[in-house]
C-alpha cells in the first residue's frame, strides 16, 4: 500500500483513482464455488453500484477487492500495479471502544500519519461529518447514523483512493440515509473511488454511474447505470428490475 504521510495536507487528491481488475477470480468454501469465474475492470470514473439478489455474491467481491479474502483462482490487480489506499464501510460499523475522536485517532495512528497532523485532520473529519459535539462520546453509545458517519470520518481522515460500501445504509432512517448519501458523493468528488453494494433502487438510481450486477455468485452485466435501468442487458438483471425472483 502506498505511503500515508504527505497526503494528508493535500485538501483533495490529484490523480485519478486506480481501476480495479477481476481475472477469472473464483472463491470456494469447503469444495463449494461461491463466487465466480469472474472477470471485469473498473476504470470509469464510478460510482459503481454492484447489485444482486441475496446470495448473490455482493459482499464475497467487495471483501476479495479489499484483500479480506483471498481468490481460490485467478487475481485481483489494480492498474498502478501496487494495492491503493483504501478503506471499506459495512452495514454494522466496527468500532473501537473508545470515544469518536479517539477513533480516528487511531486510524490515523496505525497508518503512520504525522503526529503533529493528527488533531488537526480529526478535528475537521468531526466538523465535516457532524460529529463535534460527539468527540468525546463512546463510539458504541452513539446512535446507528452518528456510528455511520463517524466510520466514513475514519476512512475520511485516510484519503483512501477507493472506498468500499457493504449496505452502509441498511439499517438508517431516511435522513441518516440521506447523509452518507452525501458523504459517498463527496468522496467521489475529491477522487475516491466508489464501489458500494446496496439493495435500494432508489438510492442505487441516485448515486450509480455504472452497475455491476450480480446473481448465482456470476457477473451477469456491468453496464452504465442509465442502461441498467433502463434496458438491463441481461435476463437476470431484467428479472430482478421487475422484482421476479432471481437465483
Ligand atoms: N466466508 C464465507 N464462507 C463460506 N460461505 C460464505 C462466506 N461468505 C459468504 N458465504 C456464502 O456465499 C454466498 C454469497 O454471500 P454474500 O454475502 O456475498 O451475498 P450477498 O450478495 O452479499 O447477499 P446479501 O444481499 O444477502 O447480503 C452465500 O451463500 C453465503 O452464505
Amino acid at each position: 500500500m502506498t505511503s500515508l504521510n504527505g497526503l494528508f495536507t493535500a485538501a483533495t487528491l490529484l490523480s485519478p483513482a486506480p481501476a480495479l481488475h477481476f481475472d477469472k477470480v473464483t472463491f470456494s468454501h469447503q469444495e463449494k464455488t461461491l463466487l465466480g469465474p469472474c472477470s471485469f475492470v473498473l476504470d470509469g470514473a464510478g460510482p459503481t453500484l454492484v447489485m444482486g439478489p441475496n446470495g448473490a455474491g455482493k459482499s464475497l467481491l467487495l471483501r476479495l477487492a479489499h484483500g479480506l479474502l483471498t481468490p481460490t483462482l485467478g487475481q485481483v490487480s489494480w492498474s498502478t500495479g501496487i494495492r491503493p489506499r483504501q478503506a471499506m464501510v459495512f452495514q454494522q460499523p466496527v468500532l473501537l471502544r473508545r470515544s469518536a475522536m479517539a477513533n480516528l485517532v487511531h486510524a490515523l495512528a496505525v497508518n503512520n500519519a504525522a503526529r503533529r497532523t493528527r488533531t488537526k485532520l480529526v478535528a475537521e473529519a468531526l466538523e465535516r461529518f457532524g460529529l463535534t459535539a460527539r468527540a468525546h462520546t463512546p463510539a458504541r453509545v452513539l446512535s446507528g447514523g452518528e456510528q455511520q458517519r463517524l466510520a466514513l470520518a475514519r476512512a475520511w481522515v485516510l484519503r483512501p483512493q477507493v472506498l468500499f460500501l457493504d449496505e452502509p445504509t441498511s439499517a438508517l432512517d431516511p435522513a441518516a440515509i440521506k447523509a452518507v448519501e452525501a458523504s459517498v458523493l463527496e468522496f467521489h468528488n475529491q477522487g475516491t473511488r466508489i464501489v458500494m453494494t446496496t439493495h435500494d433502487l432508489h438510492q442505487a438510481r441516485r448515486l450509480a454511474s455504472d452497475v455491476l450486477f450480480l446473481s448465482g455468485g456470476q457477473v451477469r452485466e456491468h453496464t452504465p447505470a442509465q442502461t441498467f435501468f433502463q434496458s438491463p442487458a441481461s435476463r437476470e438483471g431484467r428479472a430482478y428490475l421487475s422484482g421476479e425472483l432471481v437465483d
